[in-house]
């Protein structure tokens, strides 16, 4: 597996790459950004956070806005942001190029509905074919935890609780808690995973939280003033599913604060520490 750089920038004493390259996974080259600490080496390679972007970011919102390079590099953690949907001239869109649908809204689900099943396979490609990209190319080690915000948020929880052995902690800002059960996961999933609504349980993280498993350590942000917050985040249901469960939720409504990049550069210090203190040392 090849990778093209585009863009390499250096911050806070780390270094900034912006990569391309052909993916199998969703049929089309795909970009994304990896920030490595200047400590990172072949002998010392160091843990990686996964970061998922919300509706209409690509790999470059979350490095430029987020303010999360200088503790990454204090820190000594890798972070990789990779774009949020296949992309290119033969890649469907949503029919009026609305927003919340096709380029810019993967999802992080695997479509299996004509005509998005050939690209949009955006769970597979954060669960498998991006960690074993960056681990070919990038010194990073087996340590990796999982972020992000909003879609990006739902992304980083459904990732994270079907594979609770593969990350070492989850978090989120503002996700979409219950996405079956709100208006941008029911335009998304009845496209890309059809009209049987049992096909979109596993996509669910307020559904997925009830399961069996490792309670892997998992905190989440919400701001209060968010404008999304009753219609498509729904925290809610995700805290009433964690406490049937008895599930360790960190979970912090955060007066006033909106669904914007200044509420996650607020706090993202505190979802870096978190993560570093469940890796291993
Ligand atoms: N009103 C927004 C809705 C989309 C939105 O709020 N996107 C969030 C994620 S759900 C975001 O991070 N936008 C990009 C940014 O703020 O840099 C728009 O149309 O752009």
């Amino acid at each position: 597996m090849t990778i093209t750089t585009i863009n390499q920038h250096k911050v806070f004493g780390g270094n900034l790459t912006q990569c391309n390259h052909q993916s199998n996974t969703v049929n089309c080259t795909m970009r994304f950004s990896v920030f490595m600490p200047s400590s990172a080496s072949k002998e010392n390679p160091v843990p990686v956070l996964y970061w998922l972007s919300g509706l209409t970011c690509t790999d470059e919102n979350f490095m430029q806005k987020a303010g999360a390079l200088r503790v990454a590099e204090q820190l000594g953690i890798a972070i990789v942001a990779p774009d949020t949907s296949p992309r290119g001239t033969d890649v469907p869109d949503d029919s009026n190029q609305a927003y919340d649908f096709g380029l810019g809204a993967g999802f992080y689900v695997n479509a299996s509905q004509a005509p998005w099943q050939q690209h949009y396979q955006m769970y597979d490609y954060i669960r498998y074919e991006l960690p074993q990209l960056i681990t070919q190319h990038f010194p990073v080690s087996a340590q990796r935890a999982i972020s992000g915000h909003s879609m990006g948020g739902h992304g980083a929880l459904v990732l994270a609780l079907r594979n609770r052995d593969f990350y070492s902690s989850v978090s989120a800002f503002s996700p979409i808690c219950h996405p079956v059960n709100c208006p941008w996961g029911e335009k998304a999933f009845s496209h890309y995973l059809g009209d049987n609504k049992d096909d979109w349980q596993q996509y669910d993280a307020s559904i997925l939280i009830s399961k069996t498993g490792r309670q892997l350590p998992m905190l989440v942000h919400q701001g209060g003033g968010d404008e999304f917050l009753e219609q498509q985040l729904q925290p809610q249901a995700l805290l009433d599913a964690a406490k049937r469960k008895h599930y360790p939720l960190e979970f912090n409504m955060m007066d006033g604060y909106d669904h914007s990049y200044y509420f996650i550069s607020s706090f993202i210090e505190q979802h870096l520490q978190f993560h570093a203190q469940h890796f291993k040392r």
